[in-house]
């Protein structure tokens, strides 16, 4: 329904939907889509450029850097022993930044279109809520915010539907996919910090960054960074990097980085963040239970935030329209209905059921939405089992429990581990920071979890999930007769023949930890 009027009886300004969907990211293009051909009316507002995060400032141009240092690592890696001159190889960031643009670029547009031929209209500005059944979309141009000032109103949706002048949706429901926002560092300076979206945005980069936490966001673009052989620094607070992960593999990951000339503190906290006398900047920061609080003082060009993120909820109003909201997000119950407004739905990382903030999952939150919208009936999103990775140059991937996770949870589980660097399809790509471990169910050999740490485990690891989504055991994907030489072979065989001869001889497995 693109061309909605005017409600007759309603302000000239006020316009009446079914169903209002607040973003256009992952979660809010899957609303649109699913409700194409329903016949309800359904408009779609954004405060930035419509694509949200994962298109235009996340997951997609981030793996262009990403893709560019698994090119250069693999030619240096292999210079001197399988071909000359890898050494030489480098990134050309500006070049580089070019071609990622030539992704991100296209975006707006073809998402505007994409929802204008499911039948949406497309709104550009901040949706603010003024009552129960009615918000108002409204220019956004905060400067200091997480919005660069002058997002909105955007070129790509035209005058009048929205941006330049206040308007007024009604809607029978309403589907939040606001998504997250950097989450607030307060510290001294704390304006010089510089946003994963700004970073994403430059066309070159300089040449010693340091980056505030260790985790996705910091770890994959210092991989990228460290490629282009600039200086780089990671304060996390927490004792290991990726701290979701294994921590086995996540601090064979860590070494590999230090290897790569990166300078990783772990239980640290940033301070402050101060102008240095020549113009550059100073990181600040002290060592939590250390030997009596040591202070460290980190010479750079620009901090960037890697601290995490948190639901962009704040600018919503949402107590207008009677809508709970906490740290964690819009408060929904598991069929993400909102617990106070049953006319309201949360999906994607604004959605408060303390789900990973990841495209899949925003995905699978729209799926459970429309289905809840067309059939009346809420259900549960499916995110189980939801493998995860991080971009680096070798890639961490995990799916299901960690072996700390078991531990804490009393799940049994018998261990299968592995160092797999000095081994056939990875020593033939000169990797030798690679490993797996996995967790298995004793007596039924059921996956409860599988973690890799090699190049290419990011698409390895979908093997893993469904396998244990179909219950699969070790010995069921072994009798696949698998591509030869390959990871997937490999890992699997070493694995099962460990399980072998430990069920044979009872003897404990050869590990990394
Ligand atoms: C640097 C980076 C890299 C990432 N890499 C990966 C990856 O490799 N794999 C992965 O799975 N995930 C990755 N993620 C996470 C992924 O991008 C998010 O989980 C995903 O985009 C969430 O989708 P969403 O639809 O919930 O929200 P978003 O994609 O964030 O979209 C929300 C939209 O809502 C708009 N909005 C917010 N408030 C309002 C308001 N009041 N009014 C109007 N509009 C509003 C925003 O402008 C935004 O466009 C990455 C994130 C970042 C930051
Ligand atoms: N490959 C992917 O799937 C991918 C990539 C990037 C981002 N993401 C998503 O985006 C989210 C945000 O990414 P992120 O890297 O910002 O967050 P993160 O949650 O992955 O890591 C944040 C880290 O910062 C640390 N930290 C927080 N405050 C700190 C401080 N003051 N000083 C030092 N360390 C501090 C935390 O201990 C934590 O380890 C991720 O949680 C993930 O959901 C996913």
């Amino acid at each position: 329904m693109s061309e909605t009027p005017p409600d007759s009886a309603s302000p000239a300004a006020e316009r009446r939907y079914d169903v209002v969907v607040i973003g256009s990211g992952p979660a809010a293009g899957t609303v649109v889509s699913g409700l194409k051909d329903s016949g309800k009316r359904v408009a779609a507002v954004d405060r930035r450029r419509f694509g949200g995060t994962c298109a235009l400032r996340g997951c997609n141009p981030k793996k262009v850097l990403l893709n560019a240092a698994k090119v250069v690592d693999a030619a240096r890696r292999s210079h001197g022993v399988m071909v000359e001159g890898g050494n030489t190889v480098d990134i050309d960031w500006p070049r580089l930044h070019a071609f990622q643009t030539s992704f991100t670029d296209p975006v707006p547009p073809s998402r505007v279109d994409q929802f204008r031929e499911a039948g949406a209209d497309c709104f550009a500005g901040n949706a603010r809520f003024t009552a129960a059944d009615t918000l108002v979309v409204e220019p956004w141009d905060v400067p200091g915010g997480d919005v660069p000032a002058g997002d909105v109103p955007g070129g790509e949706v035209p005058a009048g539907e929205g941006g330049a002048a206040p308007i007024t949706l009604r809607f029978e429901q309403v589907v939040i996919a606001t998504g997250s926002i950097p989450v607030p560092i307060d510290v001294p300076g704390k304006e010089r910090l510089t946003l994963s979206d700004q970073f994403l945005d430059v066309a070159d980069v300089p040449e010693r960054i340091v980056f505030i936490g260790g985790g996705y966001i910091s770890l994959e673009f210092a991989h990228a960074l460290l490629r282009a052989d600039r200086e780089v620094t990671i304060l996390e607070a927490t004792p290991h990097i990726l701290d979701p992960f294994d921590h086995v593999l996540a601090d064979r990951l860590a070494d590999r980085t230090r290897g790569l000339g990166a300078r990783i503190e772990c239980g640290v906290k940033l301070t402050a963040i101060e102008d240095a006398p020549d113009g550059s900047l100073i990181a600040v920061a002290e060592r939590e239970n250390g030997a009596d609080g040591e202070t460290l003082r980190i010479s750079c060009d620009a901090v960037v935030h890697g601290a995490g993120r948190t639901p962009a909820v704040e600018s919503l109003a949402c107590d207008a329209a009677g809508i709970d909201c906490d740290e964690q997000g819009v408060t929904v119950t598991d069929e993400l209905v909102s617990t106070s407004n049953s006319r309201v739905f949360a999906a994607g990382d604004c959605a408060g059921l303390g789900h990973p903030m990841l495209t899949p999952v925003a995905e699978a939150h729209g799926d459970a939405v429309v289905q809840a919208i067309l059939t009346g009936t809420p259900a549960a999103p499916n995110v189980s089992p939801l493998p995860s990775a991080a971009f680096t140059e070798p890639e961490l991937a995990a799916v299901g429990l960690t072996a700390k996770e078991a531990e804490e949870q009393g799940v049994a589980f018998d261990l299968l581990e592995a160092d797999i660097g000095t081994k056939g399809a990875l020593r033939k790509r000169c990797e030798p920071c690679a490993g797996y471990r996995l967790l298995l169910e004793p007596k039924t050999g059921k996956l409860l979890g599988a973690h890799l740490l090699g190049p290419d485990m990011a698409e390895l690891i979908n093997l893993f999930a469904v396998a244990m989504k179909h219950g699969l055991t070790l010995a069921d994907l072994v009798a696949v007769p698998l591509t030869y030489p390959s990871l997937a072979a490999e890992i699997l065989q070493d694995a099962f023949d460990q399980a072998e001869q430990s069920a044979s001889t009872g003897a404990s497995k050869a590990g990394l930890s």
